[in-house]
C-alpha cells in the first residue's frame, strides 16, 4: 500500500483526529472492529459508555416504585421487555457505527484497513509502519496509536463457555437472565449489578477484596457497599476457581479467602475484573516502545510515545492504551491535544490531567474528582485538611425526595481554601459534582465557589452549595457575601 501522511490505529477516539487539516493529505485508519461486535467506532459507542447508560436509564425508571413508595405514591413495574430494549438501543448504536464507517470509506483521502494490525520495522524515527493480518502494509510520516483496551479474564477453566460474558457481549444477550453472577467490584461490575437487579434479575456480585469500589474515598466506598448489599447479594473475599456447564445454566465454583469452596448455580456470568491495554495486540514492545508495568504505552506530556525514555517525534498515543484513567472524556481530551500537536508540531500543547472526574452509574450513582481523603492527607498533611459530608436529606430538595442515603463529601486545604477533592453518592451525583470540578479546574477557592454565585432555591444543587459552605476555610478579602 502507498505511503501516508498520517496513520491511526483505532477508530474510537482516534477517529476524531481526521480533521479538515488532512483533507489534502493521505490518511490510513486501521481498526479490527470492537470486541464482541466487530463494529467501527471503538468501545464507548459500541460496547461501553453509551449502550451501558442506555440500559442504566430504563433501570432507573424500573426502580421508580421504590422511591414512589416513600412518597405515598403506589407504582408498579409490571414488565421489562429486554429484547425490545436491547433492539431499541442497538438499532440506534449500530446505525451510528455503520454510518461512521461508511463516511470514512467514502472519503477519498482516507483508507480504512478493517483488520488487526501490528507495528513493524524501525520505530526510532519516522516513517512508521504497520502490517495487517492479511499482509497490507502502510507506512506514514506520523502515527497515532489509539488501540484502546479489552476485558481481562481470570486464568481459570470455563471462561470460554457461551454463558460467560464480558461487557463486550452481555448487552446483546437474547433474554434477561433470572440469575447472574457478576465477578468484580469496580466500575463495570457495579454498573451492571445495578442494571440487572433493577430489571428483576437475581444478582450475586463477587469481589476479591472487602468492599466495593474500594479505590474510591473510603467513606464513599463504605456507604456504597452498604447500599449495594441491600439491593442485591454481595460476597467479598472470594475468587472464582472454575465455571462449568450444568443443565439449564452454569455452576460457578468460588474459593473464599479462608479456603472454603462454594458453588453458585446461575444462568450467566459477567466477568468485570479490569481491562488490559492493547499494547500486546499492536506489538508495541516488539518495536522497542516503552511500557509501564501495567502494560500501558509510556508517553510524555504531549502524548508522544517514549522509546528508551525519549519521545519519538511524530509518534503519538492516546486513550486507554496509554492513559492511567480509562475514561472517554480523558481519551477525548488527549485526542484534541494530539490533533493540535500533529497539526502544530512547532507549538505543542500538553495534556491536562488535573481534576479528572468520573462517575459510576450504578444504584446509587457515584461521582468523584480529585484526591480521596487518604490521598489528600498524604499530599498536604491530615492536620491541614477540612472536610464536610453534606447529606442530601438535610437540604430542602432532599426532604422532598425523603432521601436517606445521599452524601456529598468535599475536601479542602484549610489554609488556602483550595479544593482537593469531592466524592458524591446519590441521585444525580454525576451532575451535582460539576460546580466543584469547575472550581478545581479554574482554581477557584471553596468559599468563592460557594458564595460567588447564586444557587437556585430549593434545587437539589443546594447539596453542593452546603457542602462547600461546610468547610472551614479562610474567607478571601473582598469575597462575595
Ligand atoms: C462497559 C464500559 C462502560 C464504560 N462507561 C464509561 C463511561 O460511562 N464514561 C467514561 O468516561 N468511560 C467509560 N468507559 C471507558 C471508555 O469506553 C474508554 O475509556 C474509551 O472508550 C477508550 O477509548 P479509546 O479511543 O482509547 O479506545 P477504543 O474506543 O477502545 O478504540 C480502540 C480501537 O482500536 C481497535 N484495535 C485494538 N487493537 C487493534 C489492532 N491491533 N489492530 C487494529 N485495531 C485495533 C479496537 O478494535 C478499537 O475499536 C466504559 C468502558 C466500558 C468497557
Ligand atoms: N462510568 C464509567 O466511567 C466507566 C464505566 C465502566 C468502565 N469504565 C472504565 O473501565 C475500567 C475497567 O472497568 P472494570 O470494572 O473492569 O475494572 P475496575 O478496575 O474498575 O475494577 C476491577 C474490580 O475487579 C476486582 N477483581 C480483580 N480481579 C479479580 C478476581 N480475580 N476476582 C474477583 N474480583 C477481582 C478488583 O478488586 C476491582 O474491584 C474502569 O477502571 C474505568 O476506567 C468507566
Amino acid at each position: 500500500m502507498a505511503n501516508y501522511d498520517l496513520s491511526i490505529i483505532g477508530s474510537g477516539s482516534g477517529n476524531s483526529l481526521i480533521t479538515s487539516f488532512w483533507d489534502d493529505k493521505r490518511v490510513v485508519l486501521a481498526d479490527k472492529g470492537s470486541g464482541g461486535t466487530g463494529a467501527f467506532g471503538g468501545t464507548c459507542l459500541n460496547v461501553g459508555c453509551i449502550p451501558t447508560k442506555m440500559f442504566v436509564r430504563p433501570a432507573a425508571v424500573a426502580r421508580g416504585p421504590e422511591e414512589a413508595a416513600r412518597l405515598n405514591v403506589t407504582q408498579q413495574t409490571t414488565a421489562v421487555d429486554w429484547p425490545a430494549m436491547r433492539d431499541r438501543i442497538f438499532s440506534r448504536i449500530d446505525a451510528i457505527s455503520s454510518g461512521g464507517r461508511q463516511y470514512r470509506e467514502e472519503l477519498e483521502h482516507v483508507d480504512l484497513v478493517a483488520e488487526k494490525v501490528a507495528l513493524t520495522g524501525d520505530f526510532s524515527e519516522a516513517p512508521f509502519a504497520f502490517v495487517s493480518e492479511s499482509g497490507v502494509r502502510a507506512e506514514a510520516d506520523r502515527m497515532v496509536i489509539a488501540a484502546g483496551s479489552r476485558p481481562q479474564l481470570p486464568q481459570v477453566p470455563g471462561m470460554d463457555l457461551p454463558g460467560v460474558h464480558t461487557s463486550d457481549t452481555i448487552m446483546r444477550i437474547e433474554e434477561r437472565p433470572e440469575r447472574i453472577l457478576v465477578l468484580g467490584g469496580g466500575y463495570i461490575a457495579c454498573e451492571f449489578a445495578g442494571v440487572f437487579s433493577a430489571f428483576g434479575t437475581e444478582v450475586i456480585q463477587v469481589n476479591r477484596s472487602q468492599g466495593l469500589m474500594s479505590a474510591l474515598d473510603a467513606d464513599i466506598s463504605a456507604a456504597y457497599s452498604v447500599q449495594a448489599e441491600q439491593n442485591w447479594t454481595v460476597h467479598y473475599e472470594r475468587t472464582v476457581t472454575s465455571v462449568t456447564e450444568r443443565e439449564g445454566g452454569l455452576r460457578v465454583e468460588l474459593v473464599t479467602s479462608d479456603g472454603r469452596v462454594e458453588d453458585h448455580d446461575v444462568d450467566l456470568v459477567l466477568v468485570a475484573i479490569g481491562r488490559t491495554p492493547n499494547t500486546d495486540l499492536v506489538g508495541a514492545a516488539e518495536v522497542g516502545l516503552d511500557l509501564h508495568p501495567d502494560g500501558r504505552l509510556a508517553v510524555d506530556e504531549y502524548q508522544r510515545v517514549l522509546r528508551q525514555g525519549q519521545p519519538v517525534e511524530g509518534l503519538y498515543a492516546l486513550g486507554d492504551i496509554s492513559s492511567p484513567a480509562m475514561l472517554k472524556h480523558v481519551a477525548n481530551q488527549e485526542a484534541r491535544v494530539v490533533a493540535h500537536n500533529l497539526e502544530h508540531p512547532d507549538r505543542m500543547r500538553p495534556s491536562r490531567h488535573e481534576a479528572i472526574p468520573s462517575a459510576i452509574f450504578s444504584f446509587p450513582e457515584i461521582a468523584q474528582v480529585g484526591l480521596t481523603q487518604a490521598q489528600a492527607a498524604d499530599a498536604v498533611g491530615a492536620e491541614n485538611l477540612t472536610t464536610k459530608i453534606q447529606k442530601y436529606g438535610d437540604t430542602a430538595y432532599g426532604w422532598a425526595m425523603e432521601d436517606g442515603h445521599g452524601i456529598f463529601k468535599v475536601i479542602a486545604d484549610r489554609r488556602s481554601g483550595r479544593i482537593l477533592g469531592a466524592h458524591v453518592l446519590g441521585y444525580q451525583a454525576s451532575n451535582l459534582i460539576q460546580p466543584v470540578i469547575q472550581a478545581m479546574s479554574f482554581g477557584v477557592d471553596a468559599y468563592t465557589a460557594a458564595r460567588g454565585q447564586y444557587w437556585i432555591h430549593p434545587a437539589l444543587m443546594e447539596v453542593t452549595e452546603n457542602a462547600l459552605l461546610g468547610l472551614e476555610v479562610p474567607i478571601p478579602e473582598d469575597a462575595p457575601i
